[in-house]
């Protein structure tokens, strides 16, 4: 069983357990603190197999250090952001060696990202790879999927309020998937193969919310593309925002319309994840992330914003609601779920 087939019944009931716990509490929640939290567990999980909640909420911490200092002026002065990011980074490094080690003495065996790049031992040298490479790996993975796809989990909630007609049909789709399985049973990766209205949600999210607006290449060569010269060596921004509401692509752009993805795009004008040998590693795993968050939310609540406010976060490098887009759930009453 490959680790994103692992992943899916874990996380699916780490989520389930949590949505509950937020349902009997009764009270308005920010999706967005929500799903930083799912999702930056479920990535640990995944690359390390961590799963002790104060060792997951003391990295979380950390991390959230490291990503605010990667915006700051770099001021090494204790209290400064950038001061507090560095000494985060090291706490990190230390646990994560110190997780290393115990791997390399036996202490702890686990099947996962970590493990596959501490087989790497028995490779030739030049393809080991060493103690620094390894947690500078962890880091990157978990820096780029956290906030990218709690992110896309936030704007999946708050498109889906503003376009009930969505939801109803995403809901029934989850609930069908819903009703063919024992009751209780958790979601398996298989199950998600048939949420392909579901996966057009996911991908009229990714479009509409642009999770990271632009990124950046360099021109390997003098080229000209529709009259423009390009030198070789200029930075070239590819501007996702401008591609993917292009009204020539995409007709009336700014609806929210899973239903478009019915037909096939041009080349290139799909790239929420980027594309060419940079392309997002973490495609799959965001995909799978937010389509079982669907399901869960969908198949067992309906929910109410409780701040229409639409302002963005200032200062961040990933569009974010100001609001964190407080919700409040209600549960689904059993006749809808068992009518089919
Ligand atoms: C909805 C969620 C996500 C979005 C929208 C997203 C988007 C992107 C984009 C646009 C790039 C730049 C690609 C390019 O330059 O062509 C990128 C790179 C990257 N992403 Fe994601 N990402 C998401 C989730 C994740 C997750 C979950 C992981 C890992 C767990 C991840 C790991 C990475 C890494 C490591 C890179 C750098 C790849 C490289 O430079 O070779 N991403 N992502």
């Amino acid at each position: 069983m490959n680790s994103i087939s692992k992943f899916v019944p874990k996380f699916d009931r780490e989520l389930s357990e949590r949505l509950k716990r937020l349902e009997n509490n009764g009270k308005s929640f920010r999706v967005l603190e929500f799903s930083m939290k799912v999702a930056f567990d479920g990535i640990c999980d995944m690359l390390t197999s961590i799963t002790d909640a104060s060792t997951l909420d003391q990295l979380e911490h950390d991390i959230t250090y490291v990503t605010d200092a990667m915006l700051s002026f770099p001021l090494k002065i204790p209290g400064a952001r950038y001061y507090r990011g560095m000494k985060a980074r090291e706490r990190l490094i230390e646990t994560f060696k110190a997780k290393i080690t115990k791997r390399r003495n036996g202490e702890e065996v686990s099947d996962d990202f970590l493990q596959s790049m501490l087989q790497r031992d028995s490779y030739p040298p030049n393809e080991k790879l060493d103690d620094e490479e390894i947690v500078d790996n962890l880091l990157t993975l978990i820096i780029a999927g956290q906030s990218t796809t709690a992110a896309a989990i936030m704007w999946c909630v708050k498109f889906l309020d503003e376009n009930k007609q969505v939801q109803d049909r995403l809901r029934e789709e989850q609930l069908q998937i819903l009703r063919n399985k024992p009751a209780g049973a958790l979601l398996k990766y298989e199950d998600l193969m048939s949420m392909s209205y579901g996966s057009k949600v996911v991908k009229e999210t990714l479009r509409m919310s642009n999770v990271l607006l632009w990124y950046p290449r360099v021109a390997l060569d003098n080229c000209t593309i529709e009259g423009y010269e390009i030198k070789k060596g200029w930075n070239v921004n590819i501007d996702a925002t401008q591609i993917h509401y292009d009204p020539d692509t995409y007709k009336d752009p700014m609806r929210f319309n899973p239903s478009r993805f019915d037909e096939m795009q041009k080349p290139y004008s799909y790239i929420p994840f980027g594309s060419g040998p940079r392309t997002c590693l973490g495609i799959n795993m965001a995909k799978v992330t937010m389509l079982v968050f669907l399901h869960r939310l969908t198949s067992g609540y309906t929910w109410t914003v409780d701040d229409e406010d639409l302002s963005l976060e200032r200062k961040a490098h990933i569009p974010r609601l100001q609001s964190g887009c407080p919700i409040t759930l209600t549960r689904l009453d059993d006749t809808s779920i068992t009518n089919s």
